[in-house]
């Protein structure tokens, strides 16, 4: 069952330049319980829907519902419930929580104004949260610039579950850590999931991080979605050319699968006013002039949507 729904969603912003589609009609949904990966390149606008489906940036256009209710318009109060429910883990903890709070009053904060706790089951509750993510209560007066990376993000991830949300956007939360603090994250967020049953929205550039923690990828260029169907699809059968060009970036040390490496040449389009037709086009080895028409994600098997028009051809 959908938790979250997306439909036709956008989010422009007006600049000096033009007008940034930075989200331009994009459609999903994930079930409870379930991540969808979001991937493509810098700039493709993942930030933008993760922050866009929460609140954070009010939206252009499009719907979204959550346990089947429409939440696009919401009152004062329909927001701060929702701010409930939804939550948001940045990639840099560092700008994200206030230096002046310690980790003990970072994890409080959100329990105090939710009102929920007298101040003996604030204690507990802190003390609680803190041992769930891994955070050693030695640790409960610092501040976050006397933690490493991992334990800052710990930091921030208390802090996104104390108030028990149903759905979080993770957005890039790895990425800003060594490799071998990268997989102790991953895992405590897919722990978290299946002990709370939350649905997550996992922001990434990475490949190979998305594949390990989602059940279904959408993959984006410039602000639109290209391909989307479940993971093991896209990577055993994608079809977009971009979706290709990014799995063959992907370093394998399995050489029997040894793949070329697409590299993609010319000019990526602006976001700026863009034109109809495929936005990949100007990039694509196989761009012939039907890519100038407007493009629309098709239903290639089940679950699989593309918008390439020339897939059987290619
Ligand atoms: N507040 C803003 N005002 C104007 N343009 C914006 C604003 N926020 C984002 N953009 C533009 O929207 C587009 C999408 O940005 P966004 O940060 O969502 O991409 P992203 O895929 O998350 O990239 P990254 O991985 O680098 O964070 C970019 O062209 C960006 O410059």
């Amino acid at each position: 069952m959908p938790l979250l729904e997306i439909e036709h969603l956008k989010k422009y912003f007006s600049t000096p330049r033009g007008l940034v589609h930075a989200v331009d009609d994009v459609s999903f949904s994930i079930n409870k319980g379930e991540t969808m990966g979001l991937v493509g390149e810098s700039g493709c606008g993942k930030s933008t829907l993760g922050r866009t489906i929460i609140h954070l940036q009010e939206s252009t256009g499009g719907i979204i519902k959550f346990e089947d209710k429409d939440v696009t318009n919401l009152g004062k109060e329909g927001l701060r419930k929702l701010r409930e429910d939804m939550q948001i883990i940045f990639q840099d903890p560092y700008s994200s929580l206030n230096p002046r709070l310690t980790i003990h009053d970072t994890i409080v904060e959100p329990l105090m104004l939710s009102k929920r706790f007298d101040s003996k089951g604030l204690e507990a509750e802190a003390n609680r949260l803190m041992d769930l993510v891994g955070i050693e209560q030695r640790f409960r007066m610092s501040y976050p610039h006397e933690l490493d990376g991992g334990r800052r993000q710990r930091a921030g991830i208390a802090r996104a579950i104390a108030l028990n949300p149903k759905f979080i956007v993770c957005d890039e939360p790895v990425s800003a850590l060594d490799v071998s603090i990268q997989a102790q994250i991953l895992n405590l967020l897919m722990d978290l999931q299946e002990e709370y049953g939350l649905t997550y929205l996992f922001v990434t550039h990475d490949l190979s991080v998305v594949r390990h923690i989602s059940t279904n990828i959408c993959v984006m260029y410039l602000g639109q979605m290209v391909e989307t169907c479940p993971t093991k699809e896209l990577f055993d059968n994608p079809l977009h050319p971009y979706t290709k060009a990014l799995l063959s970036a992907i370093p394998t040390v399995d050489i029997r699968h040894k793949q070329e490496r697409i590299i993609l040449k010319g000019e990526i389009n602006s976001p700026i006013n863009p034109k109809p037709g495929c936005r990949f086009a100007l990039r694509c080895p196989y761009a012939e002039a039907q890519c100038n028409e407007p493009v629309v994600l098709r239903e290639i098997s089940e679950g699989h949507f593309c918008s390439c028009c020339r897939i059987n051809e290619i």
